[in-house]
């Protein structure tokens, strides 16, 4: 894992691993992938069939015994070892392809899976694009190539193997002639792997890059606006695709010196054949029929032997990928609900109380962002979190959530914990969709009870198909206060133990605050609730408020409690109070 741990990319898998893993994921295709082997052997050995055939065929004509019946039988012979052979390779194409894209499916299942498990700071630090790359460039790579990777190997190697038994059966020195050769195939091969993996890993390291210029500048949209930023973010996106456009540039380059020493490889065997034929004949120790033979046999073991090549061209390319895939799967990540993750604090499971006790937490090796924060919430209770922006608030949010493992101490919190923050995503599909996305098995009714109880019930008035209505990316556009309505809806359906609100109704100052506090009361009603509050009406009606400064927790108690010690809080309070007065509409919607 050393990649991830030095901060950069997201882990590698060895070819080793990566082969292992890939093994590990054929168990229930084995015997699909045996026919496949038997079925290519069969193909490869009736289409040797040919050659021989007319070989026969020339000696006949040549002694003058050839006589049409021979020619037509001949014919025959050769046509139906043709079609079989072609049936043969067909039917294991078709084969290996539906076993391999079975056990790409099942790959890229773990894949996404054990993507969404790695803790948030190990993705942000490798670069969300790296895992949005491997799941889409990497899985495409492996989906376009494997399919003819896998037969056209297996065929490859088949055929040089039987070309070169039947070479060696028919006049050795037809065999020697090709082994010659060999070294020239095998100085090609070298050659290509070591340059091969170095510019195809740079090509998906360019891609993975471009992915990510591409993603912080959609996510970052309202910033890059805001800021005027919509030039500079063009030129980062020009120059990472410009990298892609150069890497992929030497990556044809390479291809091409290598297609250029192949076709010298070629010219050597045919030379080396028709030359090693001459003297064999000369002598008359082969017949002329016996070299045709030789010679077809050549052509055929040649195209292969190219295939071969190429395979592992697209192989190395497939490798790559794989090994980005695989070393994913194999990174230890969150599990689902609360478990320990890789910090050295802990995260365990507990009935619907949160118990947090000297946790400590920073993010990479930067400075300590909550230092022995302890706080303990009773089941059922809601407590809220203030302080000043950057005091450790939506990070101590997340710990608990379990988003972040913690850097020290103990976290313990209930199972089902559902957190809400101020960025909702809407997800592309129906409205029903994005409700039943936590509760599968919840019916239109238990819908539209949980958007009533959010205040929502208008939403389903104000889009064109009610539930059917497709939101998200390409359909109808939800308010941001629409987007959190619909999540606090979900959060309901989901009826966790434990409700996070991380800033989660701070549409402060505009007319739906009041009615998003609303809706925070009745998802939080009946359950135990930590409310990271901007706006401190919302924390003023919790049973206890939590004060924080610089990671510290410096005051605690109810806001009566903390009004009378004329405390940070009581500042805080005043200083609010008289911005919500001034605030237009301010009052008005509390
Ligand atoms: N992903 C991150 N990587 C590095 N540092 C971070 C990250 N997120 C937050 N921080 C830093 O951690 C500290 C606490 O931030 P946090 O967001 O938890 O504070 P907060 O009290 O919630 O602030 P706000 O009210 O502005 O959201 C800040 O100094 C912030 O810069």
């Amino acid at each position: 894992m050393t990649e991830t741990d030095s901060g950069e990319a997201l882990f590698v898998a060895s070819g080793s691993q990566t082969a292992r893993e890939v093994w590990r994921l054929t168990r229930g295709h084995r015997s699909a992938l045996a026919a496949v082997v038997v079925v290519g052997v069969t193909g490869t050995l009736v289409n040797l069939i040919v050659p021989v055939a007319i070989g026969h065929l020339v000696d006949r004509v040549r002694a003058g015994t050839a006589d049409l019946g021979t020619v037509l039988t001949l014919s025959a012979v050769m046509l139906v070892s043709a079609v079989v052979g072609a049936a043969a390779a067909a039917v294991a194409i078709v084969l290996a392809t539906r076993v391999f894209h079975q056990v790409l499916a099942a790959l890229r299942e773990r894949l996404v899976e054990r993507g969404l498990l790695l803790p948030q700071h190990v993705v942000e630090r490798a670069g969300t694009g790296d895992l949005i790359s491997r799941t889409s460039d990497d899985v495409t790579a492996v989906a376009d190539a494997a399919p003819t990777v896998i037969p056209a190997l297996t065929v490859a190697v088949l055929t040089v193997v039987v070309s070169l038994g039947g070479l060696a059966a028919l006049e050795w020195p037809y065999a020697a002639a090709f082994a010659v050769v060999l070294p020239v195939y095998g100085l090609t091969m070298r050659w290509y792997l070591r340059t091969g993996p170095v510019v195809y890993r740079a090509e998906r390291m360019a891609m993975s890059e471009r992915a990510q210029q591409i993603v912080e500048s959609q996510r970052g949209y309202a910033t890059v606006l805001g800021f005027g930023l919509a030039q500079q973010r063009h030129q980062a996106v020009m120059r990472a695709s410009w990298r892609v456009a150069v890497q992929t540039l030497r990556t044809r380059t390479v291809q091409s010196m290598f297609n250029a020493r192949l076709n010298l490889g070629e010219c050597l065997t045919l030379a080396c054949v028709l030359v090693v034929g001459f003297f064999l004949i000369d002598r008359g120790d082969s017949t002329v029929g016996a070299a045709t033979t030789a010679m077809l046999l050549v052509l055929r073991l040649l195209e292969p032997v190219n295939q071969l090549m190429f395979v592992i061209d697209d192989l190395q390319s497939v490798l790559a990928s794989l090994n980005r895939m695989v070393g994913v799967t194999l990174m230890p990540g969150r599990t689902p609900g609360p478990v320990p993750a890789d910090g050295v604090g802990e995260v365990v499971p507990a009935p619907a109380a949160v118990q947090v006790s000297d946790v400590g937490f920073r993010y990479g090796t930067g400075p300590l962002v909550l230092d022995t924060v302890t706080l303990g919430i009773a089941a059922g209770q809601h407590v809220a979190v203030v302080g000043a922006s950057g005091a450790g608030k939506s990070t101590l949010a997340a710990v608990i959530a379990g988003i972040h493992p913690p850097s020290a101490g103990r976290v313990t919190r209930p199972g089902r914990t559902v957190v809400i923050t101020q960025e909702v995503h809407v997800f592309a599909g129906t409205l029903r969709d994005n409700l039943t996305l936590t509760a599968p098995d919840a019916t239109d009714h238990d819908l539209r009870t949980a958007l009533e109880a959010t205040g929502a019930s208008a939403l389903l008035g104000l889009v064109p198909d009610g539930l059917d209505t497709l939101v998200g990316a390409g359909g109808h556009l939800l308010t941001d206060a629409q987007a959190q309505q619909l999540a606090l809806a979900r959060l309901l359906l989901a009826a966790p133990e434990l409700a996070i609100l991380d800033e989660a109704t701070a549409e402060a100052g505009s007319s739906h605050a009041g009615q998003l506090d609303r809706a925070a009361d009745a998802v939080l009603a009946g359950r135990t609730g930590l409310v990271i509050a901007h706006r401190l009406s919302q924390a003023a009606v919790c049973d206890r408020i939590v004060v924080m400064e610089q990671g510290r927790i410096i005051e605690e108690g109810t806001h009566d409690e903390l009004l009378a010690a004329r405390s940070t809080y009581s500042s805080l309070w005043a200083a609010w109070e008289s911005g919500r007065g001034a605030r237009p509409g301010g009052v008005a919607v509390e």
